[in-house]
């Protein structure tokens, strides 16, 4: 096969299909929903009853999270008697993974039987009327990443994991975000739920105030460093996908000011609001339809 420069991070389908069947050896759950819980927002895994628990570093191929508020490991069990597969904690193009290799554990959830992926993340609030700690379900998302060429779909194409040219204007799942508005305002949770559109940079850095002022004026709502690499492979392979990030900061967005954009405050954001998050996920997951 011709190769191209990246090839040698994108793992082959009999390679991935290998991880699965390794994993799925380890328990007796056969997941048809996945999660990946962003930065501090890994204590939805503690909902997850019946639990296998497996450490990223010892899973071949996985790539492993390096930063404070990702534990790093697979969490395979049941929500509200749902099986499920999560994953706790996330790798970043920004820790020095080539985005194929972030597609990693989204392909292997998929060879397990996943059909439906949530994402998490924590994301810079850019709308001037979100506030901290309101939670912003994805309604779409601009690559900003994929400008720059950085997309894990870039490769040679198995056709077994998706076609070359998958379409990705109906990325996020309407009936599932309906699912979520409903559920979040059965809870009272309205008030900080917004619906918008999330943009990727790479990080690691976070934003310059004109940064943020191009990203304000080209539509986006909030911005982070991940969750599009894995939609694009979620849905590239077939999975309906669900998509949330928690609004854990504002971006600075006036020049000469003090404040500053700080990964303390991302994971205290996550702690404040981890129970809703649960709460939220979990009233989602047992009104869904797994068959
Ligand atoms: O994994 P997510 O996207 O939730 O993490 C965000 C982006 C950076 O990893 C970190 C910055 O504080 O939070
Ligand atoms: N790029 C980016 N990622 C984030 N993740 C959490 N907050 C932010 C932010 O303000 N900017």
């Amino acid at each position: 096969m011709r190769t191209l420069f990246i090839d040698r991070e994108v793992l082959s389908y009999d390679e991935v299909k290998k991880i699965a069947d390794s994993l799925l050896a380890q328990t007796p759950i056969r997941p048809k929903l996945g999660i990946i819980c962003g930065s501090g927002l890994g204590a939805l895994a503690d909902i997850v009853e019946d639990r296998t628990v497996i450490p990223y570093e010892k899973i071949p191929g996985f790539p492993v999270s390096t930063v404070p508020g990702h534990e790093g490991k697979l969490v395979i069990g049941k929500l509200k008697g749902k099986e499920v597969v999560l994953m706790q904690g996330r790798a970043h193009c920004y820790e020095g993974y080539p985005p194929q290799k972030i597609a990693v554990p989204v392909r292997t959830m998929k060879m397990m039987g996943v059909q439906i992926l949530f994402v998490t993340c924590a994301a810079g609030g850019i709308n001037d009327s979100y506030q901290v700690g309101d939670i912003m379900i994805i309604r779409d998302h601009i690559n900003l990443a994929g400008f720059a060429g950085i997309n894990p779909l870039v490769g040679m194409n198995d056709n077994r994991f998706g076609e070359r040219f998958p379409p990705m204007s109906d990325a996020y799942d309407r009936q599932i975000r309906a699912l979520a508005k409903a559920e979040a305002k059965r809870m009272g949770l309205d008030p900080f739920v917004r619906e918008g559109v999330y943009s990727m940079m790479v990080g690691p850095n976070f934003e310059t105030v004109t940064e943020c002022r191009l990203l304000r004026l080209v539509g986006a709502d909030a911005t982070g460093m991940s969750t599009v690499p894995e939609v694009l492979v979620a849905r590239h392979c077939g999975m309906r996908v669900f998509a949330m990030g928690l609004i854990s900061n504002l971006v600075i967005s006036e020049y000469d000011v003090d404040e500053k954009a700080n990964h303390e405050e991302v994971l205290e954001t996550g702690q404040k609001r981890s129970k809703d998050l649960q709460n939220l996920v979990a009233a989602m997951v047992e009104k869904l339809d797994l068959a």
